[in-house]
């Protein structure tokens, strides 16, 4: 089944449209990252998938409910965990009265679990709790009645380094099981690490829609050769080396081509090392954000964000 079909969805807001004519889908037992930098449409859409608003046009089912029909919306939302971008509480009750509460709405099968694993302090009110912790409680209220799909607006936002894997090493087991994930984040290296798919929107439109392995793919790798000798700009002068660079007696390039003519024509050289990597996703991504992307250069990109 498809757990959630966006179809031809716009949003607006006077003259702002936030969505602009979205379709895709989210199909059972994914990860489906959304990524898009500030203001590309992220939480307009999720928004409108919980049933917070309604589409100006088109339209989406979530779980099989049309999220313009409020009853069935509400019956599939059983089946839903929801992580907002700002989770609000209620400042005055503790953590733990706030996860009874949640729990007599749609049950905690799974709260003792999740509380070993995101340990906000539930005797403390929820005004004294620190981001990590609030976004702790907000984990655990989306996960802890064992939905099928969960909807999660840059999830990790708030949580230190070593939370932040342990949460994505947890929806990694979960898509496991058979969880269906949506998530927004700016965060590359989560959506390289734990995303099967991801869908890219910038301005209100969707502008890429591909397995991250394809993305990836597409990039390139990074080579740096080096030779015995000085190396010359014609020995790199064949189909799929991009961005050459020349350093004496070494090559950095991108190389999008054969393999096989590669290997051809470094054999006309005398190699003394050689390494083939991966491209940063930051570099990938660039051509969909085009200005709006950082600088990889930047202070920014040590965590990944965009
Ligand atoms: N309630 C609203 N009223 C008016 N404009 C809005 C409203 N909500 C969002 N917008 C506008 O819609 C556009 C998309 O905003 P949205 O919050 O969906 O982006 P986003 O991708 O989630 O951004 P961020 O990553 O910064 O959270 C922006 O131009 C924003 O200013």
């Amino acid at each position: 089944m498809t757990a959630i079909d966006v179809q031809g969805l716009t949003k607006t807001y006077g003259e702002t449209v936030a969505n602009d004519d979205l379709s895709f889908a989210v199909e059972d037992g994914e990860i489906f990252g959304f990524l898009g930098p500030n203001g590309a449409g992220k939480t307009t859409c999720i928004r409108t998938l919980m049933g917070f608003q309604s589409p100006t046009e088109g339209t989406a089912t979530v779980l099989g409910a049309d999220v313009r029909d409020a009853e069935a919306l509400r019956e599939a939302r059983a089946d839903v965990g929801y992580l907002p971008a700002h989770p609000s509480f209620d400042g005055d009750v503790t953590g733990g009265a706030f996860l009874d509460f949640q729990a007599d709405l749609k049950g905690d099968a799974r709260r003792a679990e999740l509380l070993e694993l995101f340990d906000p302090p539930l005797d403390r009110k929820i005004r004294e709790y620190s981001t990590g912790n609030a976004q702790m409680l907000a984990i655990v209220q989306a996960f802890m009645h064992d939905p099928d799909l969960v909807v999660m607006d840059e999830p990790t936002s708030g949580l230190d380094p070593l939370k932040q894997e342990r949460f994505n090493e947890f929806v990694r087991e979960e898509r496991d099981r058979g969880l269906t994930v949506f998530f927004s984040s700016h965060v590359l290296a989560e959506v390289r690490r734990i995303c099967d798919r991801v869908g890219i929107v910038r301005d209100g439109h969707l502008v890429a829609l591909e397995d991250v392995a394809d993305l990836l793919g597409r990039g390139g790798k990074r080579v740096r050769v080096q030779t015995a000798e000085r190396v010359d700009p014609q020995d790199f002068a064949f189909e799929g080396v991009l961005d050459l660079s020349l350093h004496g007696d070494s090559a950095h390039f991108t190389f999008a081509g054969d393999y096989d003519d590669l290997i051809d024509h470094l054999d006309d050289l005398t190699v003394v090392d050689l390494t083939v990597d991966e491209p940063p996703l930051e570099d990938v991504f660039m051509h969909f954000y085009g200005e709006s992307a950082p600088s990889t250069t930047g202070p920014e990109p040590e965590d990944g964000r965009v």
